[in-house]
């Protein structure tokens, strides 16, 4: 197991958007997070990146107790995460985006920008190196040099997929990475995560395509009203009377 929650409950005001959550993200698997609208996915990731700070409960990495961490420290542990919009600098090219996301990994400081000094350059170059090498495993080489306002949908996806990859991470958490993006692009995007899986890296997604989501994870947990009511596999999600009735009663989409 690579990371833990215990009993994590996030309340805004008077609205309990997470409540009392026990889960596990293996290592090495492909883990997914589903519900309906407004189950609470988004804040159980917030609270796992550190963006949130947990109303109750704790959150464990490598059995280390992460809580009350913030974003920055959790993310040097090897958390990486993409967002839903990708923000990208869209006069700048597909590889100096990447270069300059994992630029804010590296050490530098602004006397060695100034003066360039011999481990500037040094970092300069690493940056580069692992840009062209992260493009690579996401299969953007042929784009790197066009600007990235002007490549399609499913590669800002993959761009978005390098950035996180930039940091070298042991797990990856990707909220709802094939959003808007047809059939064809969405099963590219799930070869890339098992990818990543084969690379050793953890993946944790939310994800709404639950078609693509029971071939692909190895586990999935649903949330519903901010409660877990399951957890399992593909199979076992699917027969799960109490996610049934979620489903059909949130009116979530297939
Ligand atoms: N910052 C916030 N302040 C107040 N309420 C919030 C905040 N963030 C989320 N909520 C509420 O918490 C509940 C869970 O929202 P969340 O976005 O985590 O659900 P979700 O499962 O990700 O939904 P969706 O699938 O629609 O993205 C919702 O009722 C939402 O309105």
């Amino acid at each position: 197991m690579l990371m833990e929650t215990k009993k994590l409950t996030k309340r805004f005001g008077g609205l309990t958007a997470v409540n009392d959550v026990d889960f596990t993200i293996e290592k090495g698997k492909i883990n997914a997070i589903i519900g309906p609208n407004g189950a609470g996915k988004s804040t159980f990731f917030n609270l796992l990146s550190g963006t949130y700070i947990p109303s109750e409960g704790q959150v464990f990495y490598k059995g280390q107790d992460i809580t009350k961490r913030p974003p920055d420290k959790i993310a040097r542990l090897g958390v990486a995460r993409t967002f839903q919009t990708n923000h990208l600098f869209e006069e700048s090219t597909v590889l100096d985006n990447v270069i300059v996301g994992h630029r804010l990994r590296t050490s530098s400081n602004l006397w060695d920008a100034v003066f360039r000094t011999r481990r500037f350059k040094f970092e300069e170059k690493k940056c580069r190196d692992k840009a062209m090498e992260v493009l690579d495993f996401v299969e953007l080489t042929h784009v790197m040099d066009e600007p990235a306002g002007s490549i399609t949908q499913e590669e800002k996806k993959r761009v978005a997929f390098a950035l996180a990859l930039a940091t070298d991470p042991e797990v990856v958490f990707l909220d709802e990475p094939t959003a808007g993006i047809n059939p064809g692009e969405t099963e590219g995007l799930a070869s890339l995560m098992e990818k990543m899986v084969q690379r050793g890296i953890t993946v944790c997604l939310i994800e709404h395509k639950m078609k693509m989501i029971m071939k692909l994870a190895d586990k999935i947990m649903v949330l519903n009203y901010g409660e877990k009511i399951a957890e399992g596999t593909s199979e076992e999600i699917m027969n799960n009377q109490a996610v049934i009735e979620a489903y059909l009663g949130g009116g979530a989409s297939a």
